[in-house]
């Protein structure tokens, strides 16, 4: 081969590269919806992988821009992700027409991955008997029957805040919810009696911090699953960090094999999940294999844990800014306390009001998912607007931008949870509160503010 022949192939490869990585960029010019312009390979995503803005400032950020426009496009990478500001079409699509949007629109690697056929991932063919099946693991009187569970891990909060207010030293209000809701989820998904309030060293609090923790490996797995998917189908395995799956993985399975063979009953998730597999012959399309369990247990825990600590770190932080808001929650809190001589039911919490407007105002200002994410099933159509995307269309609901938007919420940077008043809900739109999503997909867990 010459020289001129080995220039040629060169340029074809890389005309043959740059065609793959643009052809899909002219996606929403086509169907006329507006959107910024994409880079080569990371499309719109350059800023969020260097991590120059963060995720919910860069939502924010293309939901301002777009604020006058019903819905704008963006590329994730190469794959065109529609985005929807007009709070019906957002209804339309959580709940009036969900049938056709019961995917989020992940990719589930079941070979590399070994929990990632959870609720959360799964696709809807799999996700609708799964969730039937579990939905009744989160009603209100199972969470009553795992009240006590959660009193115990308070108990250890409150000796540990003791010790902590003796020493007279500034407190890590995230270490400290952290630890707390790592006692309480672990106690309720995997029952075990963790005490990361007592142990600095527990092995259960530095797995689940680990989880969570930033790494070189993890970004490059992250940027490698959502930008070649092809490639980490082959090299993935190799991208896992297979000490936390496995810790996962036997901790669940040898929790069941010592219930089973010590006829164990405690009133938690491993329970409600055992008892699931042995109604195993009524599942048509779906084998409750332990690692499937153990997929479902492991996400009650990181939806539980990670949730439930940054909602209770945040709701801390701005109470300790807002002196009279503190006092008011303090106030409810010590009448029902002292009603009670000390002692407080699941349905006293239930009944805390003030309680509930605080946390639903940390949650607005600070949404755990600051997006929502569903998948086209069909072709299809917005009512009402020339706007018809194509079958396998990605979508993103702006939970961050809508509940910081001043003119749904006025002055959104203020922290008042007088916005939750009874009156003030019913005169917002049903979607301008999304924290916890909404229609048949929505947090499963919810049912612990709710009911
Ligand atoms: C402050 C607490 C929590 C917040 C803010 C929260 C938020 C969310 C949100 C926004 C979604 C996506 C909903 C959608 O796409 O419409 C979700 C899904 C989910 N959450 Fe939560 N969550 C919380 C607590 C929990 C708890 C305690 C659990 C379990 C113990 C849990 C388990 C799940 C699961 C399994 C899903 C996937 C549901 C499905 O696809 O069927 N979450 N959560």
């Amino acid at each position: 081969m010459d020289y001129f022949q080995l220039l040629c192939s060169i340029a074809a490869l890389f005309l043959a590269v740059y065609y793959y990585y643009t052809s899909t960029y002219n996606f929403w010019k086509r169907l006329d919806i507006p959107g910024p312009k994409p880079t080569l390979f990371f499309g719109n995503f350059l800023d969020l992988v260097i991590k120059k803005i963060s995720i919910p400032d860069y939502i924010k950020k293309w939901y301002n821009h777009y604020k006058n426009e019903p819905v704008f496009g963006i590329y994730a990478g190469t794959s065109p992700l529609l985005f929807i500001n007009d709070l019906d079409m957002i209804k339309s699509v959580l709940i009036k027409d969900f049938a056709l949007f019961a995917d989020r629109g992940f990719e589930v690697f079941e070979k590399i991955e070994p929990l990632g056929q959870n609720l959360f991932m799964l696709k809807a063919e799999k996700w609708r008997p799964l969730r039937a099946k579990l939905s009744p693991i989160f009603t209100s009187g199972k969470l009553k029957e795992m009240f006590p569970l959660i009193a115990d891990c308070a108990k250890n909060l409150e000796t540990y805040l003791d010790k902590l207010v003796e020493k007279d030293e500034p407190v890590n209000c995230r270490d400290l919810a952290g630890k707390f809701t790592t006692d309480a989820i672990g106690s309720c998904a995997f029952g075990l009696e963790i005490n990361s309030l007592g142990n600095e060293n527990c092995e259960f609090r530095k797995m689940s911090t680990r989880m969570f923790q930033p790494s070189l490996k993890q970004t490059i797995r992250d940027v490698c699953r959502e930008f070649t998917p092809s490639l980490y189908k082959l090299i993935g395995s190799y991208l896992q960090i297979k000490e936390i799956d496995d810790f996962y993985i036997n901790l669940f399975t040898s929790t069941m094999r010592y219930r089973e063979e010590n006829n164990v009953v405690r009133p938690d998730f491993v329970h409600l999940l055992m008892e699931l597999k042995k109604q195993q012959n009524k599942f048509d399309n779906i084998e409750l294999t332990d690692l499937l369990l153990t997929a479902q247990a492991t996400v009650f825990f990181i939806g539980g844990f990670e949730t439930t600590s940054s909602t209770m770190a945040h709701a801390l932080y701005e109470l300790a800014q807002n002196q009279e808001i503190q006092n008011k929650l303090r106030e409810e809190i010590r009448n029902v306390y002292n009603k009670n001589n000390g002692a407080l039911t699941y349905a006293d919490i239930k009944g805390m009001n003030y309680l509930d407007k605080v946390f639903k105002e940390s949650l607005r200002k600070y949404p755990v998912l600051p997006m929502l994410n569903r998948q086209a099933l069909e072709n299809y159509t917005f009512a009402g607007t020339k706007f018809t995307i194509p079958a396998g269309t990605k979508l993103a609901i702006p939970v961050y931008g809508i509940q910081t938007d001043p003119d749904i919420y006025p002055e959104p940077e203020k922290f008042d949870p007088e916005r939750f008043e009874e009156d003030a809900v019913a005169a917002r739109h049903p979607m301008s509160f999304l924290a916890f999503g909404d229609g048949p997909r929505n947090c499963v867990g919810n049912v612990t503010f709710y009911y």
